[in-house]
């Protein structure tokens, strides 16, 4: 079953073309990841899928509904992590996710999502006195809070120490095996190859190739995926 179909999907800004007929599918469990160059589109796409844009024309669908119409029943079973969002100053960790956990019939306990996070020595701290890490792993814990069936990450360690990187690996690795649905955008090559069972090269506005990481290195006749990314980026410059 596919948790997610985008289909021929397009969306201008002004004059620029900034999804030029996207398409591709996401398997009900899968870690799917997508990478591209800056301006390729990525975060347009993600944004579609969540129903924070109203596609041009193509179709999304996300379990199987469209997200620009259903966008308030959809948001009960989406979890997701978006660059640049932010929280009140003075909210604290505690805070923020029990009043997150509230807006969810059926949601985790928040409790256990701080623990899970390692946010319970940062619980009385307000988002404004975070470092950009710990901003970011609340964030994460936020997505995760209602329990999602799909889980939309965009620059999922950005601003993470190594250590923290490796752990929110650990934690989206279990995300998998629970069966959750993760779409994962990201600029890290090793986060990919790591994390998701397929990935979409996005160059353009366009899907460049779909395909496991192995795939992609077979493909391309290249050692890595990110070797693999380069060629297939630069294929049609
Ligand atoms: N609100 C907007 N108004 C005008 N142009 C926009 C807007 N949002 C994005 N664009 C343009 O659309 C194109 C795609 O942007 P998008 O943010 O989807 O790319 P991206 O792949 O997520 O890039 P990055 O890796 O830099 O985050 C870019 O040319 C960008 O300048």
């Amino acid at each position: 079953m596919e948790a997610i179909e985008v289909t021929d999907l397009r969306k201008t800004y002004g004059g620029t073309h900034a999804v030029d007929g996207v398409t591709f599918a996401v398997r009900a469990g899968e870690t799917f990841g997508i990478v591209g160059h800056n301006g390729a589109g990525k975060t347009t796409t993600v944004e579609c899928l969540i129903g924070l844009r109203r596609a041009d024309a193509g179709t999304v669908r996300v379990l199987g509904e469209d997200p620009a119409r259903r966008r308030r029943a959809l948001a009960q079973r989406l979890g997701v992590q978006l660059q640049d969002s932010s929280l009140p100053e003075r909210m604290k960790v505690a805070e923020a996710l029990r009043m997150f956990g509230s807006l969810y019939r059926d949601a985790a306990d928040w409790r256990r999502v701080m623990d899970r996070w390692s946010l319970r020595p940062l619980a009385r701290k307000a988002f404004g006195d975070l470092s950009g890490g710990q901003k970011q792993r609340l964030m994460l814990a936020l997505a995760m809070v209602g329990d999602p069936e799909v889980v939309v990450l965009d620059e999922l360690t950005t601003g993470l120490d190594p250590i923290a990187r490796r752990e929110t690996w650990r934690l989206i690795g279990d995300l998998r095996t629970a069966g959750t649905t993760v779409v994962l955008v990201s600029h890290y090559f090793d986060e990919i190859e790591a994390l998701c069972d397929r990935v979409a090269v996005f160059a353009r506005g366009r899907v460049e190739a779909t395909g496991t990481p192995a795939e992609l290195i077979a493909r391309t006749g290249t050692a890595s995926l990110e070797e693999a990314y380069m060629a297939l980026e630069g294929a049609d410059r």
